[in-house]
């Protein structure tokens, strides 16, 4: 399987300067904080500091930065400059901010090779991966909302600390609040930015435990790679789920998903709290209809089919479980046009004070 690139790269540490971004998040945690589901109204008030931090620019530094004489070098770290009021940074090249939809900050890698990718603040959750032929391989449904409230539906959203169903909102909070950026690099003229998310108020109201999630996304010619990591910073032990939802576009009546035959089965289709146990014995899965299934023990790469002419591997380090989603029916506007293969870790991680788990997804256009 190849892994190129998940790993490799030259890690480097930026800087953080994040007081709007935290002003932001403590802001809208505070609004919200009363209130735990998805279901929370939109909030003018958040919606006018969202924006606010839109006003992030391009410095001269930047520019500088972007120059051919100072992009020469195989792999560089980039310190994030204080850039003022406004909190502005200085990312490496092909790393830039941008204002996303509803206002909300999205950081954009583009790749020397024309692939691109969009990743949200809100919910750390990458929109858009578009190959070098300009094809977005990720879905966003048209009903996904971009208000800094509700999590975005589509991209690859995250589920953490709980995949669900369980006692917390569906899918837990990772996927709706926002995360800061903390690093960003260039290896070989391919961008990479780092997310995190630590504890405050309102994840604890949820789930009372102190931790740091890092999440790194790497962009490369033909694929892109993530890499998510939790450390658990409590003095106590705590446990936990999660996957990475991923929304793929596709042709529903074309798709087929390789490489679960033999793996165990939870069927969460019909009752999602009570999944019936089996086994996968089709050698490709398709969706002629509702599909909602978990998958345990599945393998480090499965293949994918989108019905649209593309070929996608689907690998992974420590994801160790997969989920095959699609609600057919339940959504007619749009079940037709993805497919949700979620790498995910339904059983229990449980993590003791300081320790850390790290799983890492490369999704790539074969
Ligand atoms: O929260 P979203 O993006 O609408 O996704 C919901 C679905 O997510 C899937 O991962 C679950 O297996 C389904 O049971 C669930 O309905």
């Amino acid at each position: 399987m190849p892994r190129q690139g998940l790993c490799s790269v030259v890690r480097t540490h930026i800087l953080a300067e994040r007081s709007t971004q935290e002003k932001i998040r403590d802001n809208r945690r505070a609004k919200t904080r009363q209130n735990t589901t998805e279901e929370a109204s939109a909030s003018p008030r958040g919606q006018t500091e969202m924006a606010a931090s839109c006003t992030l620019a391009v410095s001269p530094a930047f520019a500088a930065s972007c120059s051919p004489s100072s992009s020469s070098r195989r792999s560089r770290r980039f310190g994030v400059v204080a850039m003022a009021s406004v909190g502005q940074k200085v990312y490496a090249p092909g790393v830039a901010v941008s204002e996303g939809n509803g206002g909300l900050p999205k950081i954009i890698l583009k790749s020397p090779h024309g692939s691109e990718a969009e990743i949200y603040l809100f919910g750390a959750c990458v929109t858009s991966w578009k190959v070098p032929n300009g094809k977005d391989l990720l879905f966003v449904r048209p009903d996904a909302v971009f208000n800094g409230q509700k999590p975005i539906s589509g991209g690859i959203p995250h589920c953490f600390p709980q995949f669900g169903p369980g006692p917390m909102q569906q899918h837990g909070f990772a996927r709706n609040v926002n995360w800061s950026v903390t690093d960003s690099e260039v290896n070989e003229g391919d961008p990479a930015v780092t997310l995190e998310l630590k504890d405050d108020s309102y994840s604890r109201s949820m789930w009372d435990f102190s931790f740091q999630a890092s999440y790194k996304v790497a962009l490369h010619s033909t694929s892109l790679s993530t890499t998510l990591k939790i450390t658990n910073t409590d003095d106590k032990p705590f446990s936990f789920n999660s996957a990475l939802h991923t929304y793929f576009s596709a042709s529903i009546a074309g798709v087929s998903v390789k490489g679960l035959k033999g793996s165990k089965t939870l069927n969460k289709d019909p009752d999602p709290k009570n999944p019936l146990e089996g086994k996968e014995e089709r050698d490709e899965v398709t969706f002629p209809g509702f599909v909602d299934c978990v998958y345990l023990g599945a393998p480090s790469e499965l293949i994918l089919d989108n019905g649209l002419g593309d070929k996608i591997a689907i690998s992974n380090e420590n994801w160790s479980d997969a989920v095959l989603w699609n609600p057919h029916l339940q959504m007619e506007a749009c079940y037709k046009d993805f497919v949700c293969v979620e790498n995910a870790k339904i059983e229990t991680v449980q993590l003791g004070p300081t320790q850390s788990w790290v799983a890492e997804q490369k999704i790539e256009l074969i």
